[in-house]
């Protein structure tokens, strides 16, 4: 795509300055789900940019560092996909890098960019796409230089815009998109808890949809943790009611068409989630053609 092979400038101080004008706009514009329009149209194109580097295959890939996927993972807030991309990303030997990690990385560190952006992820808001391109790039380049030559992304892409700029870039080989009955998404957000030393992910709730007119139900136990992350779990600031149905209702807004997107280029694969774990994850290995895989996955 063109805006993806024009600049290769990397991400400037006076880009970031415009950066953060750009977010108290997007602040300041509270009708908008997704801030103000895309403007100025450099930060984006800088961005895209800097994607476009961090992409091209490394110089000296290493071998031992996992095949050469491209895998992309949709679905809506609380569906699973940390979890799931996870899995794989260890089954696969490549990385799973999660833009909503690196986000709430970037807001623990202190400055008027994090406060900003705080606002908006606390709000069920998206950052900018040129942000979090940024980030994305700054993530890839680092793994570039590490030999990491794959990857598996979960929250990205989650607007047209990035779908486009990442088509421009990567061959994406495959988008997972996971569904889940909708009365068990908000439970899910509600009840995840993650340890505030090692980073693991756990969840509470306890799903029991009952089933109705050929319509299957649904048992989710909790995912409880061990007794040394008992103490430490916390609960991220955006998994509260309010917030999580904007999250959900900025999801069917700009994020289901990506689902389209990518149905259209045939890359598409839906997966519907039949309950927790233990039936989910051999029924996508089944999915993927990896069984022959499974016994090193993880159990
Ligand atoms: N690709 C993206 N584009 C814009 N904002 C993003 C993107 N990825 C993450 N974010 C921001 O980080 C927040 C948390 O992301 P994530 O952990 O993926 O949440 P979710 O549980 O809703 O899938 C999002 O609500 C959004 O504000």
């Amino acid at each position: 795509m063109a805006v993806a092979h024009r600049l290769f400038r990397p991400f400037t101080p006076a880009a970031k300055n415009n950066l953060s004008s750009f977010l108290i706009r997007s602040l300041s514009s509270s009708s908008s789900t997704h801030g103000p329009s895309l403007d100025p149209e450099i930060d984006l194109k800088e961005a895209a940019a800097e994607l476009e580097k961090s992409s091209s295959p490394s110089s000296s890939p290493s071998p031992s560092k996992g095949r050469n996927f491209h895998w992309v993972f949709l679905g809506c807030p609380g569906v699973g996909k940390g979890t799931y991309a996870s899995r794989l990303s260890t089954l696969l030997g490549v990385p799973h890098i999660a833009t909503g990690d690196l986000v709430r990385e970037e807001l623990s560190s202190s400055g008027l960019l994090s406060s900003q952006l705080k606002e908006l992820v606390n709000h069920g808001k998206l950052v900018p796409d040129e942000f979090i391109i940024s980030l994305l790039s700054k993530r890839l380049e680092a793994g570039k230089e590490k030999g990491e030559s794959g990857y598996i992304l979960d929250g990205f892409p989650r607007t047209v815009t990035q779908a486009e700029i990442l088509e421009g870039v990567i061959n994406v080989d495959l988008v997972i998109n996971l569904k889940l009955k909708e009365e068990a998404l908000l439970a899910k957000c509600l009840g995840r808890r993650i340890c505030s030393e090692c980073g693991a992910n756990y969840n509470v709730a306890c799903i029991d949809i009952k089933g109705d007119d050929g319509d299957d139900g649904m048992y989710m136990p909790p995912l409880l943790p061990p007794p040394k992350c008992e103490s430490k779990l916390i609960t991220r600031a955006d998994d509260t009611a309010e917030v999580v149905k904007e999250r959900l209702r900025v999801y069917n807004k700009l994020t289901q068409p990506v689902e389209e997107f990518y149905r259209k280029r045939g890359k598409l694969l839906e997966f519907e989630l039949p309950g927790g774990i233990p039936q989910s994850w051999p029924k996508l290995l089944r999915a993927l053609h990896l069984e022959d895989d499974k016994q090193s996955a993880i159990a």
